[in-house]
């Protein structure tokens, strides 16, 4: 599936990040508070600076010791500041770490709520590249930026506000000129969301192709698509890399445009400073203060402008991670089986929504009953096998066990009832225990044993070693969670058909003891297999063609009977 998890609307990110803000509340009044009394710590030495000035152009008697106090205070003033700015960024720090755990714990907990039917289809690139690059951009911008960027913007705001205070008509010439890093940032804000979604979005791109290229490397090399997935994760590198170059560029044109932007106050305030000094209706203290507190500003908008960038691009990020809440949720009905029977009735189903590769298929399953599907690669045999196991759900029709329909079978249930057997089975790094716990975890350790010995698992002696397994091993140890779960039926698909020949002798042998005394659908992928069932359906582009017992579908001569044929021959 190539297309794109839901991205969170700005309305959801903006309710998110206040209940993020709001979790923490002590965190961020102690921030703001502390800050606060950090930025008028630090206005008090641009002051006292003007004093000094003033007081030495105009002071008469001990000037000299005036002098002094001011300075001291100056110093005493700017060493406060420099603990409460260290104090403040230490709460931001923390505050940071807290919610970038809560963030992807948040995701994690989304992620392994995801029902495994909705789980199958969404697009695995793009699922890690919001569990990694996104939460990873989120967290190091709520570690490192938030802080920072919060203590920037009281420290900013304290220093306008006071060179405001100093002098109205020299505050409002420096606000005046900076409304030209206003507008840089206007500018840059605007274009730098779908900027940045661009770059995650073909990143994710990116990785999907090349982790769909790992998974199905078998299947490439066989059918000879080495070329066509070149070519296709070479226009996945260039998108990105396209996407990535424009969001540089909006940087290359933000940065100049803003450094200009952020020097002309000063340069404004010298020039009308000086004109009002010229004239004797400003003190050389005020112009001197005005102008230090000005020049002070360009410190904290810089870290402005230079987070601006990570903020913008952690958003984007934050809107992805998010987005994961969106993703529809599977609707279970309370479902109750009432018997054994599996009963599929008109059922269609379509991946993609306008083309159903099952058509209209009905089948009686009786319990204890041995059942081949054969047909073509394509037919829907897999995606049969799918249904019947209630991994997906038919979009018309029905697949039931016991008059309920399987996909609504609670997953506890689920197993009691109906296993899919695949080759495909994962064993997690944890003990052997731990492994097989999965399919009954009431089971004691004689039930474990038992399970291991049922499918001829002898290496097995202790239930708390690593489960580092060949795969003969790991095929046995998914074969005793199937006998722990004991359902009344299995679906076997391909569980032996790309095993080399070792391990898949070694498998159905496993096999053969967990299939006795259970309702077997068997994907067949031989004829003998197929042969040996008690009855056969053949499955050609969606629909059920052919169903009776060998015997039967070879004297009527049909599709089976050309296939047998043509095999024995
Ligand atoms: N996840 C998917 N998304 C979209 N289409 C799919 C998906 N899985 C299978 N299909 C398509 O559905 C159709 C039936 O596929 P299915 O795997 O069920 O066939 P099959 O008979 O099991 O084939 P094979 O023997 O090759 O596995 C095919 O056209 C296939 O391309």
């Amino acid at each position: 599936m190539s297309s794109q998890l839901p991205i969170a609307s700005r309305a959801a990110v903006r309710t998110t990040a206040r209940r993020d803000l709001a979790a923490d509340r002590r965190a961020v009044i102690g921030v703001v508070v502390v800050n606060a009394l950090a930025a008028g710590a630090g206005l008090v030495a641009p002051w006292l600076l003007g004093r000094i000035i003033d007081t030495i152009r105009t002071g008469s008697g001990d000037v000299l010791g005036a002098v002094d106090k001011l300075a001291l205070g100056a110093l005493v003033f700017t060493v406060v500041q420099t603990v409460l700015s260290w104090w403040a960024l230490k709460i931001g720090y923390r505050f940071g770490e807290r919610t970038a755990a809560r963030v992807r714990e948040r995701f994690l907990q989304r992620t392994l709520a995801l029902p495994p039917r909705v789980a199958d289809h969404l697009p695995a690139g793009d699922l890690i590249a919001r569990g990694n690059t996104d939460t990873s951009l989120v967290a190091s911008t709520l570690r490192s930026a938030l802080p920072e960027v919060l203590v920037a913007l009281i420290h900013a705001l304290f220093l306008v506000i006071a060179v405001l205070l100093l002098d109205l008509r020299l505050g409002l010439c420096g606000l005046v000129c900076l409304l030209g890093v206003a507008a840089a940032v206007r500018w840059y804000v605007r274009r730098a969301r779908p900027a940045y979604l661009a770059v995650a979005a073909t990143g994710a791109e990116l990785a999907d192709v090349v982790a769909s290229t790992a998974k199905g490397a078998r299947t490439i090399e066989v059918l000879g698509l080495e070329e066509r997935r070149f070519e296709l994760t070479e226009s996945a590198i260039k998108n990105s890399r396209r996407a990535r170059i424009d969001a540089l560029w909006l940087r290359t044109i933000l940065f100049p445009w803003s450094e200009i932007a952020l020097a002309l106050p000063v340069v404004a305030v010298l020039l009308i400073g000086g004109a009002l000094y010229s004239n004797d209706l400003i003190s050389l203290g005020s112009v001197v203060t005005a102008t230090v507190y000005l020049r002070q500003l360009i410190g904290p908008l810089d870290t402005l402008m230079l987070w601006i960038e990570q903020l913008q691009g952690a958003g984007a990020s934050y809107a992805r991670v998010e987005g994961l809440a969106d993703v529809p949720a599977d609707e279970r009905s309370d479902a109750r089986t009432d018997g054994d029977r599996i009963r599929v009735e008109n059922a269609r189903f379509s991946y993609t929504g306008d083309r159903d590769v099952l058509r209209g298929i009905d089948l009686d399953v009786q319990p204890g009953e041995r059942l081949a599907i054969v047909g073509t690669s394509g037919a829907g045999k897999s995606t049969l096998a799918r249904l019947l196991a209630g991994l997906d759900r038919p979009h018309t029709g029905a697949v039931t066990i016991g008059g309920a329909p399987v996909a609504d079978l609670p997953p506890d249930e689920l197993r009691e009832h109906v296993v899919l057997v695949t080759q495909d089975q994962h064993i997690f790094h944890d003990t052997l225990r731990a492994n097989l716990l999965i399919a009954k975890p009431a089971a004691t350790d004689d039930e474990l044993y038992a399970a291991l010995r049922a499918v001829g698992a002898d290496w097995a002696q202790s239930l708390d070693a690593d489960a580092e397994l060949d795969d003969a091993s790991a095929q046995q140890v998914s074969l005793a969670r199937v006998v722990l779960a004991d359902p009344h039926t299995l679906i076997l698909d391909e569980a032996t058909a790309l095993l080399d020949p070792r391990t898949a002798r070694q498998t159905e042998q496993s096999l053969a003891a967990v299939l006795r005394g259970r309702t077997v659908i068997a994907i067949a992928h031989r004829l003998q297999t197929a042969h040996d069932a008690d009855r056969i359906g053949v499955l050609e582009a969606g629909r059920l063609v052919e169903l009776g017992t060998h015997a039967e579908l070879v004297a009527a001569n049909g599709v089976y009977g050309r296939l047998w044929r043509t095999w024995h021959s």
